[in-house]
């Protein structure tokens, strides 16, 4: 890779985005884009009632990240900084696209290419690809209240998007390397040496 690394760690919800990022960057010693969510306000709501919340959360969730990475990405004395995120910020358009519609999706579209399409992108996405019973296993796990009485068919839906939006940037920007993590097979959080494995594959394209 010629560029500066930039890294991007993908997957549906629990599939050990946020876990994985934290490992690289320690290993490689790369700054951490990290999400805050424990402080956002609406997705307690959002998960009470997805229709009446979906367009707050939504946006709530555009103007962070907007704001998270242009303070980085867009600053110049950050230029040379190897970067490993939790998120793409392709998400956005993975989550809107699910949950809202009509004149909300068509406006919310809008709002997202005004803000993302100067931002630069990662060059590298590793996607964690896990299935159904693995990640309700690992929500369930992670304990977080508003979670507990999660919807599977949401979940499912949401599993296949994120396979859809994978084969999207796959096709539309060639030259981001995508590497594809078994989250059902590997574990990085208690094997050590499938840490290695994904550290071993994400060197080939540094
Ligand atoms: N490969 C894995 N094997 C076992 N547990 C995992 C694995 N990846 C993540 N976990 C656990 O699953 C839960 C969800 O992981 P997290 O990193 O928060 O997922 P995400 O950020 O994708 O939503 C956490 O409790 C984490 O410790
Ligand atoms: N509707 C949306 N929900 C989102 C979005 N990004 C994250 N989330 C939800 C999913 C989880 O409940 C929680 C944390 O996400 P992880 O994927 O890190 O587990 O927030 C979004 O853009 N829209």
């Amino acid at each position: 890779m010629k560029q500066n690394p930039y890294i991007a760690v993908e997957g549906a919800i629990g599939a050990g985005k946020t876990t994985l990022s934290t490992m690289l960057a320690q290993r490689f010693d790369f700054t951490l884009m990290k999400e805050i969510v424990e402080e956002n306000p609406f997705l307690d709501k959002f998960y009470q009632n997805i229709e009446e919340w979906a367009f707050q959360l939504e946006m709530f969730f555009l103007c962070n990240r907007y704001k998270q990475l242009g303070d980085t990405l867009l600053n110049p004395s950050h230029a040379y900084q190897p970067i490993v995120s939790d998120y793409h910020i392709y998400k956005n358009m993975i989550f809107a696209e699910r949950t809202l519609s009509g004149v909300q999706l068509d406006k919310y579209r809008q709002i997202y290419h005004l803000l993302t399409d100067d931002l630069p992108k990662p060059n590298l996405i590793v996607y964690i690809k896990a299935d159904l019973d693995t990640l309700l296993h690992r929500i369930q796990k992670r304990g977080r209240d508003f979670e507990q009485n999660f919807d599977a068919g949401y979940l499912s839906q949401l599993v296949e998007d994120y396979e859809t939006a994978i084969s999207h940037i796959r096709a539309q920007e060639p030259d981001t390397v995508i590497i594809t993590i078994d989250g059902d097979k590997l574990d990085f959080v208690e094997r050590p040496e499938d840490f290695e494995q994904i550290v071993a594959k994400i060197k080939e394209h540094l």
